[in-house]
């Protein structure tokens, strides 16, 4: 039958930047991508040292929250894995400039090193872009944080082409510090399971110099019967 008769097939050339990404996330092999916590993790670490190395000299500094410690937190119900530091925190500016823009040499050093076979994408932290690898498990991320010298603010993105920052209508919930909210790909969710979260920690934070909590929340959804308020006492 006619049908049975293939079609002429036609091919394109990608346009070169996105067979480069395309290589790049083709080569990144699937276990690299848990990664993605350490360079969260360590991002934390640092903003912990910062607010600390400050405190030395500014007795202030620690009073919205004295406590120097990181937390981990899964919610499966909802697929969000939330990283949350004490740390000196971002201001309004600090957000747009760090999460919003690259220095330029980590990246492009990133993807030639990446090309010529002399970098994988665990090295990614060591050119400064480590908090992209995010969106290796993530289609959207929300960054809430709160700086000494500024409101609490959030940044968000799908890591499509941009991003937005607003103040936080929760208003200062945080004391000081940055939450990290992974709205995880149906392929990340193993990153909500207790068991793995606990040995990556584990294998990740050898160096962190702060206290690591894990927790992991199951908010079941309870029907309640509300016919019981209404019957009259
Ligand atoms: C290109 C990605 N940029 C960053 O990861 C920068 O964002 C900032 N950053 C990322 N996670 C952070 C975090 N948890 N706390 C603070 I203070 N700053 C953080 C740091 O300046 C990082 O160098």
């Amino acid at each position: 039958a006619d049908n049975l008769k293939a079609t002429e097939k036609e091919t394109y050339e990608f346009q070169t930047e996105v067979s480069r990404l395309m290589k790049i996330i083709i080569n990144s092999l699937y276990k690299t991508r848990e990664i993605f916590l350490r360079e969260l993790i360590s991002n934390a670490s640092d903003a912990i040292d910062k607010i600390r190395f400050l405190s030395l000299t500014d007795p202030n500094a620690l009073s919205a929250n004295p406590n120097l410690n990181i937390t981990v937190k899964a919610d499966p119900t909802n697929r969000i894995l939330i990283i949350r530091d004490s740390g000196i925190g971002m201001t309004k500016k600090h957000l747009k400039e760090n999460l919003g823009t690259i220095a330029k040499s980590g990246t492009s050093e990133f993807l030639d090193a990446m090309e010529k076979g002399k970098a994988d994408m665990s090295l990614i932290g060591q050119f400064g872009v480590g908090f992209y690898s995010v969106f290796l498990v993530a289609d959207r991320v929300v960054v809430a944080s709160k700086h000494n010298d500024d409101k609490q603010y959030i940044w968000e993105s799908t890591a499509v082409n941009d991003f937005s920052i607003a103040e936080d209508p929760r208003g200062n919930t945080l004391g000081r510090g940055t939450e990290i909210q992974l709205y995880l790909k149906e392929d990340g969710l193993e990153y909500l399971d207790e068991k793995r979260l606990q040995n990556l920690i584990k294998k990740y934070s050898e160096f962190i110099n702060f206290p690591i909590y894990l927790s992991v929340h199951r908010t079941e959804v309870v029907e309640v019967d509300d016919e019981e308020d209404d019957k009259p006492a």
